[in-house]
């Protein structure tokens, strides 16, 4: 957009999108393409029952988009208030003298390993299917599109390796992921309905390292390849960054545009911050993926700890 060009309005710029393929009340988006039979498909996939785990830990200081916290605090009051009790011993509650600790949380979905919920990002005011954001927010989340809609997953999962690809170790800011460099890292394989594409660009190996750079911008696949998964039909997508599609986006004046079009108009689910690393080292490519999600009402997203089993 130059600055003569106005932007499309948001009827314009999603006309055609909405109702969905799979009409105008569902909630499940892309999801509705993993059937019975593309389940038992996928758990056929299953040799040597080695499960990897593709979540990084959750704490105050993993890098996250501004705004986006996580604090833990431990209580250890029960510990003083149990011996306090009428039936206490000297060491806790009861002969047994029992005792526990609990951590209170305050954070903010959108942190760590997590799934988006098709909540999460509008163009404008308008969400997938179209709800307007005034129509669906309530004082806990909205009443449309949570996280808790979102059927949990069993099905086959993709490690595209996009860093082997391109004969590096990671990616740089900003490079975008085409369609050729997803059907080199397919190889002999192709993406069926219901899959879950995952893409290695090795930018998960500065989780921890070096939090900064992770945060201030990663690769990603680009527009013209959100399309093409969306028309592969795939149900699901995630790469080991922070957010989704490259940043800074192929187009400065549309931020966020990939993860923008795969929710709104596609239906497809994201995950990010994906620790992927380890399995691309192990030459994980096609493999049973469960991600199951806390069904947290009227939520923008989840923690997930999505498991590859092989
Ligand atoms: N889901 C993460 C990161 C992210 O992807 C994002 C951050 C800011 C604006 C848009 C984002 N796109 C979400 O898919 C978040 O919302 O913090």
């Amino acid at each position: 957009m130059t600055q003569t060009d106005s932007p499309p309005s948001v009827l314009e710029r999603t006309a055609g999108w909405f109702p969905s393929r799979w009409g105008p009340d569902d909630e499940a988006g892309a999801l509705n393409e993993i059937t019975p039979a593309s389940v038992l498909a996928a758990v056929s996939l299953v040799r040597t029952g080695r499960v990897l785990d593709l979540a990084h830990v959750l704490h105050a200081d993993v890098p996250a988009f501004p705004g986006r916290t996580y604090r833990s605090y431990l209580t250890t009051n029960a510990h003083h208030v149990n011996r306090r009790r009428p039936d206490a011993g000297p060491d806790g509650w009861g002969r047994n003298a029992v005792n526990w600790v609990v951590e209170q949380i305050t954070a903010t979905q959108q942190m760590g390993t997590h799934l988006d919920a098709l909540n999460h990002l509008q163009v404008g005011d308008r969400t997938y299917n179209g709800h307007r954001l005034a129509d669906i927010a309530e004082e806990h989340g909205t009443n449309r599109l949570g996280v808790d809609t979102l059927p949990q997953v069993v099905t086959r999962g993709l490690l595209l390796d996009v860093a082997a690809v391109r004969g590096v170790t990671c990616l740089e800011p900003g490079d975008v992921v085409t369609v050729a460099d997803t059907e080199a890292a397919l190889g002999g394989l192709s993406v069926r309905p219901g899959d879950a594409v995952l893409f290695h660009t090795g930018w998960g190996r500065l989780w921890g390292a070096d939090d900064d750079r992770y945060a201030g911008g990663e690769p990603g696949p680009g527009l013209a390849l959100a399309a093409w998964l969306a028309d592969h039909r795939v149900a699901l997508t995630g790469c080991d960054t922070w957010s989704y599609g490259p940043v800074p986006a192929e187009d400065p004046a549309e931020p966020f545009v990939v993860p923008q079009t795969l929710n709104v108009r596609h239906g497809v689910v994201v995950l990010e911050n994906l620790r992927l690393a380890e399995a691309a080292d192990a030459g994980l490519r096609e493999f049973l993926l469960v991600v199951s999600h806390a069904k947290l009402r009227g939520a923008t997203g989840a923690w997930i700890t999505p498991l590859a089993i092989t």
